[in-house]
């Protein structure tokens, strides 16, 4: 069985972070493992509050892991400080995790900042010289790259610029362009495009999530890096096409689409 962990926030109302992660991993028939980095009081129509760990404690929980269990990936979410962000880093380095799929998150759907400001800084210098593959989404992008995005030049050039930084492969994902959703991949020398279908939903929320907790898993059942971003793009598209309404605001996706008899089905 391989082991998957995923470091990043608490979703109290399920759709996005921690939650999100473990539901994909479990969808993947991994075994899923999580440190929490913050918790945040959130539903579909917002975020109403986060409280992060003590760095002490974040310690600690990666700690017992990589003391005791094998871990085969790792996925970094939510990291809301330049001290998180150091703690995270550093106890990845003193172990030697392999396959660090990082989602650099920044704000939420509904506009909460979940990372400060001053620590965008801290991601790009400590966290990305580690990473085997960073999947920020447009925005994200723009902000670490330095560059407006506007089409997919603009999304090429941002990948070499964020390559630039140390990791060792960039996907910055389309889902916020205009037209298809292409996400792009770069590992230093290709560009790879996987094209998804534009699902008119307003239930996406935990989409980031999801895509980089795919990767990790497909990573850890050794899969290429293009063959890793290939299955979950297959996955998030199957996954918001089943994507269902709870709440006021921006509903969850289907992690389990896969095992379903029929739609249907509770
Ligand atoms: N409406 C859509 N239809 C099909 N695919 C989509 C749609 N929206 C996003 N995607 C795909 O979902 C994945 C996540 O992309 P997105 O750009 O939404 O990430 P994100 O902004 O980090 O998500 P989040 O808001 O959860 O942090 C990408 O592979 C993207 O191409
Ligand atoms: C805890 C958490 N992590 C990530 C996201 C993605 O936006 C979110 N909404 N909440």
């Amino acid at each position: 069985m391989k082991k998957v962990l995923t470091i990043a926030g608490s979703d109290s109302s399920g759709g996005a972070g921690i939650q999100a992660d473990i539901k994909t991993f479990s969808a993947h028939l991994v075994y899923g493992m999580s440190v929490i980095t913050s918790v945040t009081a959130q539903n579909t129509k917002g975020v109403l509050a986060a409280f992060d760990l003590p760095k002490e404690f974040i310690e600690m929980q990666i700690r017992a892991i990589y003391e005791d269990i094998d871990v085969d990936a790792v996925k970094i979410g939510m990291l809301s400080s330049s001290e998180i962000i150091k703690t995270v880093a550093k106890a990845l380095t003193y172990y030697n995790a392999k396959n660090i799929v990082l989602d650099p998150v920044m704000v939420s759907k509904s506009g909460f900042k979940l990372l400060k400001d001053e620590a965008i800084s801290t991601l790009v210098e400590d966290l990305i010289p580690i990473c085997t593959i960073i999947t920020p989404n447009i925005d994200e992008a723009s902000l670490m790259a330095g560059i407006k995005i506007k089409n997919i030049e603009d999304v090429e050039r941002a990948c070499q610029r964020i390559y630039e930084f140390g990791a060792e492969n960039v996907l910055i994902k389309g889902g916020h362009l205009d037209g298809e959703p292409i996400d792009v991949l770069y590992d230093g020398k290709d560009f790879t495009y996987f094209k998804g279908k534009r699902i008119i939903s307003k239930n996406t929320h935990g989409t980031g999530c999801t895509l980089s907790s795919a990767i990790a898993c497909n990573l850890a059942l050794s899969y290429s890096i293009v063959d890793a971003v290939k299955r979950s793009k297959e996955y998030i598209q199957g996954a918001i096409e089943n994507s269902f309404s709870i709440g006021y605001g921006v509903g969850p996706i289907d992690h389990f689409f896969r095992f379903r008899l029929n739609k249907n089905d509770e």
